[in-house]
């Protein structure tokens, strides 16, 4: 497990992490979000080590990192890193061998990551005549080649069409699944909403929520339930502890006193008609976001 303890990070007389604490655990997806300037990026670049915490610590299960744990980490830097010039294979394997693995493990590696992205036919390319969205598929590949114990990719979805997002997600799912903690920044709240099992919300150097996804949801969830009928709704207002939020003909979202009254309100639809939908309302990230970042 990463744990990121009490780092705090003053640029000059601004202090842009106000300490900062979360958990990357093992075989989890954690999505790191925040808006620009929010801190994502000097979190990320203190837990690889390439800039200094004024204080508080990092640790990679329970020790230090130093720096021949960080070379078994991947990491996808928002300066995107790789050789224009060079031919994409060429150059994943040379990162490889830099991780310390041999030429044919590195390439073994690279050609399977390039068939798993959909690089393969470009594999002899030289990087900058590949499009930028296939650029970004070899950014990735270049984290992920030495098969690292952890990854920390920023904003490894931006410019990827909806079918690289899938391809690269699914690719970072089986390392979860292989018990690789892997922290990912991204701006796309709904990709962070759809892949992520636990996220770290971040506004102006300071962390605002964190947990798993199910626990913020159920933490952020208002009294609110949908209640969809044949017939117009409006009666429902008549309820007691019954305030409507939101009433169209038939659909009605109400917010409840008492959220336990919620099969009351469900057994009065029923005694009138058929109740063609009925349940809690569950807040979106988006929603998440909003209140805890404002
Ligand atoms: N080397 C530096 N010197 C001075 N200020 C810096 C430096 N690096 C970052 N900052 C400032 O620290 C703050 C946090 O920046 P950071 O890049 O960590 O944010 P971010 O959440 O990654 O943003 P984005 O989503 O835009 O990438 C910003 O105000 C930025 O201007």
């Amino acid at each position: 497990m990463l744990r990121v303890s009490s780092v705090n990070r003053t640029f000059g007389d601004r202090k842009v992490l106000d300490d900062i604490s979360f958990e990357v655990s093992a075989g989890r997806m954690t999505g790191f979000v925040g808006a620009n300037g929010a801190g994502k990026t000097t979190s990320m670049r203190i837990i690889l080590g390439l800039l200094s915490a004024d204080s508080g610590a990092v640790t990679w299960n329970g020790e230090p990192v130093t720096r021949p744990v960080r070379q078994r980490f991947g990491y996808m830097p928002e300066e995107r890193g790789l050789y224009p010039k060079m031919k994409v294979r060429e150059q994943l394997t040379y990162l490889g061998r830099l991780h310390g693995m041999t030429t044919s493990a590195a390439q073994r590696n690279v050609d399977d990551l390039l068939e798993r992205i959909g690089l393969a036919e470009r594999a002899n390319d030289p990087l900058e005549k590949l499009s930028l969205g296939n650029q970004q598929r070899a950014q990735i590949a270049a984290a992920l080649v030495h098969d690292p114990e952890l990854l920390i990719l920023d904003e490894p979805f931006s410019g990827l069409d909806p079918i690289a997002v899938e391809v690269i997600a699914g690719v970072l799912r089986e390392r979860a699944s292989n018990g690789v903690p892997v922290l990912f920044s991204s701006h796309q709240l709904d990709v962070v909403e759809r892949l992520c099992d636990d996220l770290v919300i971040i506004a102006a150097g300071a962390v605002r929520a964190s947990g798993s996804r199910t626990e913020l949801r159920t933490k952020f969830a208002t009294p609110r339930f949908e209640l969809v009928l044949d017939g117009d709704a409006g009666w429902v207002r008549d309820l007691p502890g019954v305030t409507i939020v939101d009433l169209d003909d038939t659909r009605v979202v109400i917010q409840l006193a008492n959220p336990d009254d919620d099969q009351t309100v469900l057994r009065a639809a029923l005694a009138r008609g058929p109740v063609r939908t009925f349940g809690p309302i569950v807040p979106t990230l988006s929603e998440i976001f909003r209140e805890v970042t404002q």
